[in-house]
């Protein structure tokens, strides 16, 4: 068609339309604009169809959901809840969304199959007050900043290089330990208490050794002690502030008031190490800092980071003394509950405790003092810790991981932002996975596999994936170390009349709900060995 033969159409076209011509085009286009809304609907509706439902659950009351049923013993509520709604199940947490996951299947896609999108965390208020805003490891997103903070403490603290540097500071610590058990041989004694402090010691001395000394050092430790006890009691009640935002100013149950006041007690004590180090170098000049064998701790290496023009991501004081609280509060109660629950265990199972005693008097002997270097040699004792670690994992619902997007997991939608407890002490007692599972049975990890990698699902005490506990080498020799030397110089019973109590305590760091009192006698006569 020549194009004037198509003007004229169009021409034509344009003055033979009428009004009612026009009216019928509009029509035309409401009709085809409703179609098209009405196509999008119907699209929008299949797809909600096709996605995957949110994971089942109990019935909750309008408003408050779940909240009013929680047990303070989370652990094994959740585990009560598993068995009627299976491996993933959904909370109602007030207006947060609480997902429990409950088998090694489903604890595989979130840690390993979907890793990345579950390496972040939903930081409750009790942790953003006590970890300067949440800007440590523990509660910091997944991004540059919590990898630099985690390569920092994973190399220049807690790998095996650094821990052999300071094995001296174990042994000190451990070796005074056995000297007060001496003393007290006959009574009856706090083991927990006795093996918090020793950690703690051997913790601050790798921190800030160089600084803190003598009395001061001890009053150290009696203020900790108190102050990491509440402060995990805290991170691991509900609060009521992050079920309901728009309560959180109110502060219902006081937990951000009494968090705000142990923070600023540590921060007190930070600050204080701090700024004795800065006096020390202006004194001595840095020179003797940075050689001084004496002063070679994790506070200098830092404030010397801190002042690195050229640091990939800039260390700040903050993030220093963040860095400080995560190193103090994740490795004191966790390492030395660890302790108190396998020697209780041992103890009520004299059979594991002549095993134990014989291995090291086949190692170590009986005219020697215990060395970190033996552990390798004792698979039996490192197979109790393992066994203790899965009966007792210390932090039973791992640290709450939180999705940066909605993802499917179990066949089930799991949305963005929801809190994700991952329940591994659960996972450690299921009949479908381990044989007689509350039996203490050190001999199971003797012949099968226990290690900590990434691909067993069925035993992970230290969590799996990116946001792995940082500490593991650490919590291993300490707890490995300890154990053997208390067990090489001492035999150990309940006091008269008293029965075992097994019996845990929930909270974010799991402990035994009745202190576990022992009575030491020595095993040697040999005074030598108790120095
Ligand atoms: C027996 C002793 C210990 C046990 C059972 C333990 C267990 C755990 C668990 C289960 C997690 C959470 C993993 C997750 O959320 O997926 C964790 C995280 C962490 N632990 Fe440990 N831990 C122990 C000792 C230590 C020690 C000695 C330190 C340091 C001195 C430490 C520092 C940390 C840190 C900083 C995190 C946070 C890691 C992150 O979010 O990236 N822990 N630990």
């Amino acid at each position: 068609m020549s194009p004037s033969i198509s003007l004229s159409l169009l021409h034509n076209l344009e003055s033979s339309l009428s009004s009612n011509d026009f009216s019928l085009l509009s029509l035309l286009f409401l009709l085809s604009g409703a179609l098209a809304i009405g196509f999008w609907a119907w699209r929008r509706s299949a797809e909600k169809k096709n996605s995957l439902p949110l994971p089942p659950g109990p019935a909750g009351l309008p408003l408050v959901g779940n909240l009013p049923f929680l047990d303070p013993e989370l652990h094994t509520y959740f585990a009560t809840l598993a068995m009627t709604y299976g491996p993933i199940l959904k909370l109602q947490l007030g207006k947060k969304l609480g997902i429990v996951v409950t088998s090694p299947a489903t604890a595989r896609e979130v840690l390993k199959d979907n890793d990345v999108t579950f390496a972040n965390r939903d930081v409750p208020i009790a942790g953003r007050v006590a970890f300067y805003g949440g800007s440590d490891i523990v509660w910091n997103s997944y991004g540059p900043e919590w990898r630099m903070f985690r390569k920092v403490c994973g190399l220049k603290m807690l790998s095996n290089h650094a821990l052999d540097s300071v094995y001296e500071l174990r042994r000190r610590e451990v070796r005074r330990t056995v000297g007060y058990f001496l003393l007290q041989a006959g009574s009856p004694v706090n083991v927990g208490e006795q093996m918090f402090l020793t950690v703690l010691n051997v913790i601050t001395s790798m921190l800030w050794g160089g600084t803190a000394q003598g009395e001061e050092k001890e009053s150290l430790g009696a203020d900790f002690r108190q102050a990491v006890s509440s402060l995990t009691k805290l991170l691991g009640k509900p609060n009521i502030s992050d079920f309901y935002p728009s309560l959180a100013r109110f502060d219902l149950q006081g937990i951000e008031r009494q968090m705000k006041g142990l923070a600023k007690r540590f921060d007190g004590i930070f600050q204080k190490m701090i700024e004795q180090r800065l006096k020390m170098q202006r004194e001595n000049g840095s020179e003797s800092l940075d050689g001084g064998e004496e002063n070679k701790d994790f506070l200098q290496f830092l404030l010397n980071l801190k002042d690195e023009e050229d640091a990939q991501t800039q260390l700040t004081t903050t993030g220093l003394k963040a860095l400080l609280m995560d190193m103090l509060v994740g490795g004191t109660d966790s390492s030395s509950n660890t302790i108190e629950f396998a020697m209780a265990e041992i103890i009520n199972k004299p059979k594991v405790l002549q095993n134990i005693q014989q291995e090291l008097e086949t190692v170590v002997g009986r005219g020697n003092v215990v060395e970190e270097s033996h552990i390798p040699k004792l698979p039996y004792l490192q197979a109790v810790m393992k066994e203790s670690l899965r009966l007792h994992p210390p932090v039973p619902l791992l640290i709450p991981h939180c999705p940066s997007a909605t993802c499917t997991v179990g066949g089930y939608t799991v949305p963005k932002g929801s809190r994700v407890f991952i329940n591994v002490w659960a996972i450690h007692r299921d009949p479908l996975i381990w044989r007689d599972p509350l039996e203490f049975d050190p001999e199971r990890f003797l012949h099968s596999e226990g290690n900590y990698n990434e691909h067993n699902f069925n035993y992970f005490p230290f969590g799996s994936g990116r946001r792995m506990c940082v500490g593991i080498l650490m919590a291993e020799r300490m707890v490995l170390y300890s154990l053997a030397t208390l067990l090489h110089s001492f035999d150990w019973k309940l006091p008269k009349g008293e029965k075992m109590d097994l019996t845990e305590q929930f909270g974010i760091v799991m402990k035994k709900k009745k202190p576990l009192m022992a009575v030491p006698s020595p095993r040697f006569s040999n005074s030598r060995l108790y120095e």
